[in-house]
């Protein structure tokens, strides 16, 4: 672990804009850095919405050509962001904008790196080989939940139940836009899973053994709680709150700056054999092992959860010693993600029993995750874990 004399280093977008309505202004505070022509990267779901029209007017009004993509689907194949980087080199494309969910963003990060260096994908998975460069690139979130916005990763689904990440400085955009107006309409299910994601980015990092593990991460991971935990059951239940919308955001970007530089762990690592081959959306898939892992963890981490606990859940501020406080953390955690109405086991998301040893061998290909785990984890480990989640 990190203390005060380790060195670190820190990166985050050049600039990150928040302001209520401010998608509607991208003529304003994007389009030069953009170029004459932009990849717009979004989903046919925000497409049928008629949630990016705004902004694409924005764009059109500054005399940009906008080329739309709008086929990204929830865990975004590698199909689907060939496609995407097809269309961006058929257009021209001088600049990538990137609309919506952590699936368009990820993909428009992708596209932006292909198109604008051309190098070969399969050299650039993993940690720091991504050459570059880049096309110019403004990401603009309507989930409040992946932070991909600002991290540095991009995750494909490169085969049933195999996800692959790219991460580099290089995927950090020009830009980072949000606009809590984009989130007003987010469905309570949605919201519920992004920002229990969210939670678990601030978790992961903050516990994180990575040598990279800083404080400008440990500050921003429970700034990020005291958000996220604060305000997610009200904007669940009350999609149309501002307050609790703009907070969720915030909250959001910056778990996401957190982990972006002091990564996630065991709980992404089991999560994405769920998300990848039964396709339950990432949050919840992130859920459904969360209490587990964290139990599984705890005998090495208590003290660490313990000093998080009281900013997710001011009421376990009780003075008790740390294992008492963690095991109260990880009940609270359980607990809350009932009360947001998702699911608590795997067998409820359509996962049988049967599936369950094939998902502990994928998830020890996480290899990038695991060993950020404040616990080694082995496969027999990750069995015990899916099973005590089943
Ligand atoms: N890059 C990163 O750092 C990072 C981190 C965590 C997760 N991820 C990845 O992000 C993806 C998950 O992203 P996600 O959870 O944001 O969901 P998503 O992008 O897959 O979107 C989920 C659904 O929500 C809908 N939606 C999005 N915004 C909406 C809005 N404002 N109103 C109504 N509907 C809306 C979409 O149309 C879609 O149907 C996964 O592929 C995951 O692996 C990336
Ligand atoms: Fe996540």
């Amino acid at each position: 672990m990190n203390n005060l004399t380790s060195p670190f280093v820190f990166h985050t977008p050049p600039a990150i804009v928040f302001e209520s309505g401010v998608s509607r202004r991208l003529d304003e505070i994007a389009a030069k850095r953009l170029g004459q022509t932009v990849l717009f990267v979004t989903d046919p779901g925000l497409r049928r919405l008629g949630l990016c029209d705004p902004t694409i007017g924005a764009l059109r009004r500054a005399g940009l050509e906008v080329t739309i993509f709008d086929q990204v689907e929830a865990d975004p194949s590698l199909a689907t962001l060939m496609r995407a980087v097809e269309t961006g080199q058929r257009c021209g494309a001088t600049g990538v904008l990137g609309f919506g969910g952590g699936s368009s963003l990820d993909v428009a990060k992708l596209a932006a790196l292909l198109v604008g260096s051309g190098e070969d994908l399969d050299e650039a998975w993993g940690v720091g080989n991504a050459k570059g460069p880049r096309l110019p690139l403004v990401l603009v979130p309507t989930t409040a939940g992946t932070g991909s916005e600002v991290t540095p990763v991009s995750i494909i689904t490169v085969s049933e139940g195999e996800k692959r990440g790219v991460s580099s400085p290089l995927n950090l955009p020009d830009i980072a836009v949000l606009d809590p107006e984009l989130t007003i309409g987010l469905p309570p299910a949605i919201t519920a899973a992004t920002g229990v994601d969210a939670m678990v980015h601030a978790i992961e990092a903050y516990a994180s053994k990575s040598a990279n593990n800083n404080p400008i991460s440990k500050t921003l991971a429970r700034q990020a709680l005291q958000l996220l935990g604060g305000n997610i059951e009200t904007a669940v239940a009350d999609g149309k709150s501002m307050a609790a919308r703009s907070a969720m955001l915030l909250g959001s970007m910056l778990a996401g700056q957190a982990f972006a530089n002091s990564p996630v762990a065991a709980v992404h690592a089991l999560a994405y054999p769920i998300g990848g081959t039964f396709h339950v959306p990432h949050g919840l898939s992130n859920a459904l092992v969360l209490p587990h892992v964290l139990r599984f963890n705890a005998p090495e981490a208590a003290h660490i959860y313990a000093e998080i606990a009281c900013d997710a859940f001011p009421r376990l501020d009780r003075g008790e010693g740390s294992q008492a406080i963690c095991a109260a953390f990880i009940e609270e955690l359980a607990a809350l993600c009932k009360r947001l109405g998702m699911q608590t086991r795997l067998r409820e998301v359509g996962i049988g029993e049967e599936h369950l040893a094939k998902m502990a061998a994928d998830a020890m290909k996480q290899t990038r995750l695991l060993v950020n785990n404040p616990r080694e984890v082995s496969e027999a480990d990750a069995l015990a874990i899916y099973r005590a989640a089943w």
